[in-house]
């Protein structure tokens, strides 16, 4: 549903992003793995459109629908056409209760309808942060409030999510249903994920595809299972630990 096909970024004179290949599949969760600094947040800014390319080629194609070029596309139009973003560190209205946090996000979503009740999809996927829609959303445990801020992007219903380091901070049961979460967006909801994370057991765990930047080029990429085999060889185990 999404191709980059070499994609090249410079801040300036800085060239960051050189020939970037990358491509999500629809209802998979891809992940972008690499070191820091190598230049996730750069190419995530560039799909989302917040940041211009130098050259390259995106093209979005939904199920059922023509593909169409993202290249010359603003950054609010990438987002009605269903693209949306959780950056990093649980962005919520942390005075506001669980359910106004959600309903702002509906409201934003759908300027013209005053949004009565939460839809359906919120309380199939998010049940404990339901039970929980009177409380103060800054006291949440925080696997709730990254459980809010995921919420809070898929209230209206996008096709693809992209995450920002959705594991940081996690406990390993939050971690876990974390990963029970974005299997059921993929897989039952149609609503495809593309996350950047340097948490490889978890990338290992959640994601059907990988890719790896290094210094600002994809240098590999694969199935879940390549992660696994690579990440269990000598040189992908120094690289494992180099990605933390
Ligand atoms: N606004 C900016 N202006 C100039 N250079 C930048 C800017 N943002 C990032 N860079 C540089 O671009 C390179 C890639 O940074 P980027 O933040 O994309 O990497 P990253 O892989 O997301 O790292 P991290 O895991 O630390 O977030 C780095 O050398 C960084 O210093």
């Amino acid at each position: 549903m999404l191709q980059l096909r070499e994609i090249n970024q410079a801040y300036e004179d800085q060239h960051t992003l050189w020939d970037i290949n990358l491509e999500v599949v629809h209802n998979s969760c891809s992940a972008i793995v690499g070191q820091q600094g190598t230049g996730k947040t750069t190419l995530f800014h560039c799909i989302l459109g917040f940041l211009p390319i130098m050259s390259g080629e995106m093209t979005w194609q939904p199920q059922n629908t023509l593909p169409c070029s993202l290249i010359s596309l603003p950054s609010q139009h990438r987002s009605q056409l269903g693209m949306t973003y959780v950056p990093q560190g649980s962005p919520i209205f942390s005075q506001l209760s669980v359910e106004e946090n959600l309903l702002i996000a509906l409201k934003a979503g759908q300027p013209s309808v005053l949004p009565a009740k939460l839809p359906l999809l919120i309380s199939e996927l998010f049940p404990t942060l339901i039970a929980q829609r009177h409380q103060r959303s800054g006291s949440l445990a925080k696997g709730l409030q990254y459980q809010l801020a995921l919420a809070r992007a898929v209230i209206t219903h996008p096709k693809l999510i992209l995450l920002d380091e959705p594991s940081e901070g996690l406990t390993a049961s939050e971690e876990d249903q974390l990963v029970a979460t974005i299997a059921a967006l993929t897989k039952d909801y149609s609503i495809s994920v593309l996350l950047m994370d340097n948490n490889l057991a978890f990338v290992k765990r959640v994601a059907d595809s990988f890719t790896l930047l290094h210094h600002g080029r994809s240098v590999m990429s694969g199935t879940a299972a390549d992660l696994i085999r690579f990440s269990g060889t000598e040189g992908g185990m120094r690289q494992h630990h180099s990605l933390g």
